[in-house]
């Protein structure tokens, strides 16, 4: 049966920080999009994850975006990669220069792919150092599901993307729109987070709903932002429904606050500067 998100639940999601920690303990992320059309969404990826709590994100751009990427924020660490597509070449020169100890990594957003195995060759050798996945926008495509079924890996799609992937449209009623996001889920062995104006969370098993009634939010960039959350909790708690149902609570809840300062005027920054104020709720320090 389904779960609606409450605050109580995701308060259990959210791990508290240690006293001592030091720089990275509390995550290091790789964001992993952009292209010369879409350079936001890499940056509003890593700045959501970064706002998150998490300690180090690092921005993987192609190169022909990534002066324009570093001039936005010197929060970002930026690793320019190489074409202006992601290609074989190019995911594997990424590969070598990425950090050794990435907690999680989102990949798609804003991203073209070139090549095929580009994105698998990223895909299967994160997953196999141990390293949380979300895959967004361009990374949803029905050829990596091979690559991803079992593994640690949270697919963000949303109803064009999930028809795109597993071949059908979910319905809007709420019933079989889970019964159909549940069988992907569990076919696939992969969390699913199904966004929308109520947001599905499932592995197959247990499912949350986050309803949001949030008409601001079909702005361009909310499901980036989602998708740096996402990453950004994976890094914390290695649990990838929590994380995703965390990541898709705390987003609405930024998306009502900026709602209800701009009305449906809302832009995707909005809801980067209104993630603090969400997530001081859930901060504990022990
Ligand atoms: N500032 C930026 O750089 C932004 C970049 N973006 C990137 O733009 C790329 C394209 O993103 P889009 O989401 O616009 O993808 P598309 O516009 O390619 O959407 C894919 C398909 O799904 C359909 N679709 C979209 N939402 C749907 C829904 N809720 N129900 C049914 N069908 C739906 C669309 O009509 C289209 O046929 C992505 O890589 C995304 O990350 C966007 O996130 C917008 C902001
Ligand atoms: N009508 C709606 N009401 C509330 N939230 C919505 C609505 N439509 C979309 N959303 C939310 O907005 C985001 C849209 O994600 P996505 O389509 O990937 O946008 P983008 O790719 O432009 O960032 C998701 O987080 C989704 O939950
Ligand atoms: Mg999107």
């Amino acid at each position: 049966m389904a779960q609606r998100l409450q605050a109580s639940s995701v308060k259990k999601f959210i791990p508290p920080r240690k006293r001592d920690s030091r720089k990275g303990d509390n995550g290091k992320v790789a964001v992993i999009g952009g292209s010369y059309m879409y350079h936001g969404a890499p940056v509003l990826s890593s700045l959501a994850a970064l706002r998150s709590g998490t300690d180090l994100v690092y921005t993987c751009v192609p190169k022909v975006i990534s002066e324009s990427v570093r001039a936005i924020s010197p929060n970002l660490i930026v690793i320019p990669m190489v074409d202006y597509k992601l290609t074989r070449g190019s995911a594997n020169k990424l590969l070598g220069q990425l950090p050794p100890d990435l907690d999680s990594a989102t990949i798609g957003m804003g991203l073209s792919i070139a090549d095929e195995e580009g994105l698998k060759n990223i895909v299967t050798s994160l997953s196999s150092q141990n390293v949380m996945l979300s895959l967004d926008a361009s990374a949803l495509v029905k050829y990596i599901l091979p690559s991803v079924s079992g593994k640690k890996v949270v697919l963000t799609p949303h109803a064009g993307e999930f028809k795109r992937m597993f071949g059908e449209m979910p319905p809007a009623a709420t019933t079989p729109r889970v019964k159909m996001v549940e069988k992907a889920a569990k076919e696939n062995s992969v969390v699913i987070l199904l966004k929308g104006s109520t947001d599905v969370i499932t592995d197959g098993q247990r499912t949350f709903l986050n309803p949001k009634n949030l008409a601001s939010m079909t702005v361009g960039g909310t499901g980036d932002v989602l998708s740096g959350l996402v990453a950004g909790l994976l890094a914390k708690n290695h649990n990838l429904l929590e994380s995703s149902a965390a990541a898709s609570f705390v987003n609405g809840l930024a998306g009502k606050t900026s709602q209800r300062k701009n009305g449906l005027h809302i832009v995707a920054t909005d809801l980067i500067d209104a993630i603090p104020a969400v997530m001081k709720l859930f901060d504990r320090v022990i």
